[in-house]
């Protein structure tokens, strides 16, 4: 058996649950959005990613109260543009540094990470969030901060979760063979993905999902059941 000498994780539905990115992070930035783009316009990195979302949507000339509401359209669909998390991550960082939540992870992540890394693990993090707001999320998080942990961080900028190229770019990046790799999500487009590209995957069903009889991929109720 290939040995496993890095673990690559999802957060949303992995690490963390659906619920604290849908029912507190998403409303959060939808509050706070119109307010933000208006205060903060002068801020280059504002300017580009207002540019970048109002391109991805083929809108010429956009007014920028146009592209609030083309944001706030996407937060509601949850689309995963990386204009749009780019800017979420811009305003979470006030929610999490003013104490108005911390990042939800299920119980047993933090202890299960702190061993794979005891145990000379290289651990890494895959998400549609911008890789700002991933490091937030494991900086402010419900078990602590879990940042010393990780040795580095993707997101779409490195392209498309459910596509089979992005996980060759990862592997390249991190300096390991495709199959010296375990991906963990949620999502079994994206594990599909990750098998392609030759990667070994862990399907994580959290209760009170059940795993299918005939999974198409290794399937855990908990990170303590994996084995890397
Ligand atoms: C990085 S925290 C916010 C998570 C987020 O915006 C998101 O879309 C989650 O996607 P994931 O790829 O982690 O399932
Ligand atoms: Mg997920």
């Amino acid at each position: 058996m290939t040995a496993i000498r890095a673990i690559v994780t999802d957060i949303e539905g992995t690490t963390s649950s659906i619920s604290f990115v849908k029912d507190v992070l998403f409303p959060y930035a939808r509050r706070r959005l119109p307010a933000y783009v208006e205060t903060h316009a002068d801020k280059p990195e504002v300017q580009h990613w207002l540019h970048e979302a109002a391109r991805e949507a083929n809108l010429i000339e956009a007014s920028r109260q146009e592209v609030i509401v083309l944001l706030l359209r996407w937060i509601d669909e949850d689309r995963k543009s990386t204009a749009l998390k780019a800017l979420q991550g811009m305003i979470w960082k006030d929610g999490y540094e003013e104490g108005e939540y911390r990042s939800h992870m299920y119980p047993e992540v933090a202890a299960r990470l702190h061993a794979w890394r005891g145990e000379g693990l290289h651990l890494y993090v895959y998400s549609s969030g911008s890789v700002p707001a991933q490091k937030l999320l494991f900086r402010y998080s419900e078990s602590g901060d879990l940042t010393p942990l990780f040795a580095g961080y993707f997101d779409t900028e490195t392209g498309p979760k459910r596509e089979t190229e992005s996980y060759r770019r990862i592997a390249e990046a991190i300096g390991e063979r495709p199959e010296h790799v375990l991906f963990l999500s949620d999502v079994v487009e994206e594990l599909d993905a990750a098998h392609e590209a030759g990667m070994k995957t862990g399907w994580l069903l959290r209760p009170p999902q059940d795993i299918p009889a005939q999974p198409r991929h290794p399937a855990y109720t908990s990170f303590d059941a994996i084995k890397p």
